[in-house]
This record gives structure tokens, C-alpha cells and sequence, in this order.
């Protein structure tokens, strides 16, 4: 583990995974807000995932009070595929949120798609995104996240770290490459857990059965190299959105 301060896990129930979504959403536009008023940028990660999409979604019907002008958006992780393509999820984010509010263009900080900004391999995309990142931070690592969204698989990956792999025992770099994901496509990029870390909260979105046993583990503490959900813990809150379903062997 590093050597930032972390949080406890705080669990949120709702009744299912539309549920989760809005909730999360009206919560993240607060946490947009509040942080604007304290330190007037925003810096928010997004993530990819059917349940961070939905929750885009509704950030888009109900913005609330946000600043568009002042927020900055980056990415947990990206699928390294080219320019464009419907499976990254900066693609899928376009649509759901940021095409359809006033972001400045230059405050949406990708991670380059393959053959983009020179990069041919998810190594080079990677380091080129901790490049971008040092640019935009104040200690030359990471900018300092408001808000890290993650969603997680069933066997507990977060962003593109997996179980039993290289990028989730990453205890130096903050942006790595992966060429073989065990879930498609098999070409990522991903911030690590140390990155994650950083954030001052963390915010797991995850719905569905499919879910629970991971959620149940993640949030009991079990060993990243496991279920890596457990290694990912915000400086000031860790926070779980989560349904019935994926709460369902959560001691009650
Ligand atoms: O592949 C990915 O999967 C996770 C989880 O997705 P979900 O649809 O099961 O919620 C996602 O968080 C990650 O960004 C994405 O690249």
C-alpha cells in the first residue's frame, strides 16, 4: 500500500442499478460544486462501465450548479483501440456528458488512442498520459482529484487493473500499459492503484448478482492482488454505491 492516508469504506444501498446511477450522479454534481467552492478548478476521473456511463448520463438531465468552464475530466482507464472507436470509453463518455455541456475541449484530457499523438503500443499511450497528468499536477505526479469514479467487474478489476497481474502489483508508476486483458479488448491503459490513491475520494459504482461476491471481499478487505476494488481507497472518503443485488453478501 502506499504511504497516502486512506479512508474506511462507506457502503450506500439503493434498490437497483437505475438507482445506484442517480444517486451517484446528483452526488457527483455536489461534489463538483463543493469542490469549486473551495478550490474553484474541479479535477473529476471518469469511468468506463455500463453503471459510470448511466450515472453520465444523468449528470447530463440534472447538472445542478456545475461549472463546466472550471471542470477538468480525465480517465481511470482506456480501451487502446484507434481514434473514435464506440468501445473506449472516453467515446462512450462524449456521449452520455461531455458533448452536450460547455467543457472547454482543452480540459477533457484523454488517454491517446492507438496511432494517436505518435503511440503505437498501450506502453507508449501510458506514458505519455503520466506526461499529461504530471503537467496538470501540482507535485508533478497526478492532479488532485476531487472525485476517482470506478466501476468494477465481477472479479473485481477496477479500471483496467485485474487480478494476479503486473499493472495491479504497479507500486511505482501511476499509468501503465496492458496488452492482455483478460476481459476484451485485450489492449488497455489504466491509472494504478497508487494513482487511485491520491484521489481524495473514491467512489465505486457497481450493480448486479453478478457483482456481490467481490463487493463483499473488496469491502472486507482482501488483498488487491485478489480483488483489486480493495486496493483502491480515496485520501478522504471511499465511498460504494451499490443495489440490492451486488450488496447481497454484505453483512447487513
Ligand atoms: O472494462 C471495463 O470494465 C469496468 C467495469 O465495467 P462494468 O460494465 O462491469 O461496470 C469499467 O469500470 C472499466 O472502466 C472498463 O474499462
Amino acid at each position: 500500500m502506499s504511504d497516502h492516508v486512506t479512508s474506511p469504506s462507506e457502503v450506500l444501498r439503493f434498490a437497483d442499478a437505475d438507482e445506484v446511477a442517480r444517486a451517484a450522479a446528483d452526488a457527483f454534481v455536489e461534489a463538483v460544486v463543493a469542490a469549486q467552492r473551495e478550490r474553484v478548478q474541479a479535477h473529476v476521473v471518469l469511468t468506463g462501465g455500463g453503471t459510470g456511463i448511466a450515472m453520465l448520463e444523468h449528470v447530463r438531465r440534472n447538472q445542478g450548479a456545475i461549472d463546466w468552464s472550471a471542470v477538468n475530466v480525465y480517465f481511470g482507464d482506456e480501451r487502446f483501440l484507434p481514434p473514435g472507436d464506440g468501445e473506449r470509453n472516453e467515446v462512450q463518455a462524449r456521449a452520455a456528458l461531455l458533448d452536450h455541456v460547455p467543457l472547454d475541449p482543452a480540459r477533457i484530457h484523454t488517454m491517446p488512442a492507438l496511432g494517436e499523438d505518435g503511440c503505437s503500443t498501450p506502453a507508449e499511450s501510458a506514458q505519455r498520459y503520466a506526461e499529461i497528468l504530471a503537467a496538470h499536477s501540482p507535485d508533478g505526479t497526478v492532479p488532485q482529484f476531487d472525485v476517482h469514479l470506478l466501476g468494477m467487474g465481477g472479479e473485481g478489476h477496477i479500471n483496467s487493473l485485474f487480478p494476479h497481474t503486473d499493472a495491479v502489483r504497479e507500486s511505482a508508476r501511476l499509468v501503465v500499459g496492458v496488452e492482455d486483458s483478460p476481459k476484451p479488448p485485450p489492449a488497455r491503459v489504466t491509472l494504478t492503484l497508487p494513482a487511485v490513491r491520491r484521489a481524495r475520494q473514491v467512489w465505486f459504482l457497481v450493480a448486479g448478482a453478478a457483482k456481490a461476491e467481490a463487493v463483499a471481499a473488496a469491502v472486507g478487505g482482501a488483498e488487491p492482488e485478489e480483488f483489486p476494488a480493495a486496493g483502491a481507497r480515496g485520501t478522504e472518503r471511499t465511498v460504494w454505491f451499490v443495489d440490492a443485488e451486488a450488496a447481497a453478501q454484505l453483512p447487513s
